[in-house]
């Protein structure tokens, strides 16, 4: 089943109010953040709100997620270990630069008998992880993994490299590129990272829609102020849509059962396309389910 994820809202575990607020934001997702929003002393109080909100329900169609903070931290057995008992729809970790990190995660859901429907999506964040991306795409073929997806997390990568994160994000494509290839091979999903100017309405949307045109299934954000521009930006446009499903229709003539190319308003179109028209009325249909 296709979902959309065009945007997906971080908020820090440690606001009450955020965590409230997010029951009735049009975001497709929520990620509920026990890592770098949340000061080191107020990371069990994250934790127990975090559980609680799950608990109390609400979120609607939104998928919900939860960041624990990374391996090399004193905390993230508690996190994980929460996490696999308050069942969101999947654990977000931060900086997985290995195959064992992966299966670290795994097994300690699999010690606490999380419920098999909890996926694992894994930040690509640190020079390795996005040097080895293929690699730990490849870890989704074992089921103890639950890896399902990549989040790019520029500004850790920015801190590790020195590549500056200036507009148009030249020095980061080559990576964006990289991971996106290596999801892609492996049939996982991947969202683009967060942009911090949040009052910078036009480099937002230009962020978004370079993420989207480089191949993002969408972008995590960091304020609610980015979410409608960013689902705009995520939705395949009307014109599109209609497209799709004159290709679709096209194909269905009895004249072209045994063709493989055909001509459309003066254009060429294939069987392929026929399948990305497939694939952008699927969305279309997923995206007018969530009703935002
Ligand atoms: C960035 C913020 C600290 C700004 O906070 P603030 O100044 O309080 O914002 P506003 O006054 O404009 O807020 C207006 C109302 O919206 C609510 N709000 C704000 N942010 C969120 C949110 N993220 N989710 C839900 N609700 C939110 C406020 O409560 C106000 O509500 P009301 O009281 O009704 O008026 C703040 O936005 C924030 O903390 N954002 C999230 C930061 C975060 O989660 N960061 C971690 C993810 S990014 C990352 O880690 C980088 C990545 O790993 C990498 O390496 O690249
Ligand atoms: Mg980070």
């Amino acid at each position: 089943m296709i979902r959309p994820r065009r945007s997906l809202l971080f908020m820090p575990g440690s606001n009450a109010r955020a965590l409230e607020k997010a029951r009735n934001l049009p975001a497709d997702g929520i990620i509920l953040d026990l890592e770098d929003s949340v000061a080191p002393d107020a990371k069990a109080l994250a934790r127990d709100q975090i559980a609680q909100a799950i608990a109390a329900k609400g979120f609607g169609k939104r998928e919900v997620w939860i960041r624990t903070n990374s391996l090399d931290t004193s905390w993230w057995i508690d996190d994980v270990t929460m996490a696999g008992q308050a069942r969101p729809d999947g654990i977000l970790v931060p900086k997985v630069s290995s195959v064992a990190d992966l299966n670290t995660i795994g097994d300690r859901l699999a010690a606490i008998g999380a419920d098999s429907s909890i996926k694992v999506w894994a930040m690509i964040e640190t020079a390795r992880a996005v040097l080895d991306a293929d690699k730990l795409a490849a870890a989704s073929r074992d089921p103890k993994t639950r890896l399902a997806g990549f989040v790019f997390g520029p500004n850790d990568i920015a801190r590790e490299t020195r590549i500056r994160m200036l507009p148009g994000r030249a020095a980061m494509i080559p990576m964006i590129t990289h991971c996106i290839l290596a999801t892609r091979a492996h049939g996982l999903e991947i969202l683009d990272g967060p942009y911090s100017d949040f009052s910078n309405v036009d480099g937002f949307g230009q962020e978004c829609a370079q993420g989207r045109d480089l191949g993002f299934d969408g972008k995590t954000l960091i304020h609610p102020g980015q979410i409608e521009a960013c689902n705009v930006i995520f939705t395949p446009p009307a014109e599109e849509i209609a497209q799709a499903r004159k290709i679709i229709a096209a194909f269905e003539q009895p004249e072209n059962a045994s063709r493989g190319a055909i001509r459309l308003d003066g254009q060429m179109v294939e069987r392929l396309h026929a399948d990305m028209a497939r694939r952008t009325i699927a969305i279309a249909d997923a995206i007018a389910a969530m009703g935002n």
